[in-house]
């Protein structure tokens, strides 16, 4: 992964609306129109009507006009690594394919990476509607 979409999602991290939890997580992907689109954590005061930072970022990606993820990295300003939470991954798998790699860093870089069957393995998709 190059170095600057490290970078957009450490940065992105500085926007986030975390006062409940005090956990800013910032998230970036590089989508396929080869733009970088970035988003943080937004928490609302009615704990479950807040949302993960990389929702944020996949609707930049959709309103900026990227429509798949080639890869994605997620950050926490906190020392632990944030692996996407089960929701989130169902969210990104919506605009990931066999080539998406996703990478959990931390202020060093990137720790882990994995592929989408890795983070969300026997997954629901179009092909389970039947
Ligand atoms: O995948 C995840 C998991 C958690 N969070 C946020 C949600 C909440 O604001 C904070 C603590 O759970 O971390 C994310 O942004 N992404
Ligand atoms: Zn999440």
């Amino acid at each position: 992964m190059s170095r600057d979409l490290f970078e957009a999602a450490r940065d992105a991290m500085k926007y986030a609306h975390a006062p409940y939890s005090k956990f800013p997580v910032g998230a970036a992907i590089r989508a396929d129109d080869g733009k970088v689109y970035a988003g943080a954590n937004i928490e609302n005061l009615s704990f479950p009507q807040g949302w993960c930072a990389e929702p944020t970022a996949i609707g930049c990606m959709i309103m900026g006009g990227g429509r798949k993820i080639v890869e994605m990295a997620v950050i926490a300003e906190k020392l632990a690594l944030c692996p996407p939470c089960g929701g989130c991954r169902q969210k990104i798998a919506e605009f990931a394919g066999p080539e998406t790699r996703i990478y959990l860093c931390d202020d060093g870089g990137v720790q882990k990476t994995l592929t989408m069957d890795e983070l969300l393995p026997f997954a629901f998709k179009t092909e389970s509607l039947g």
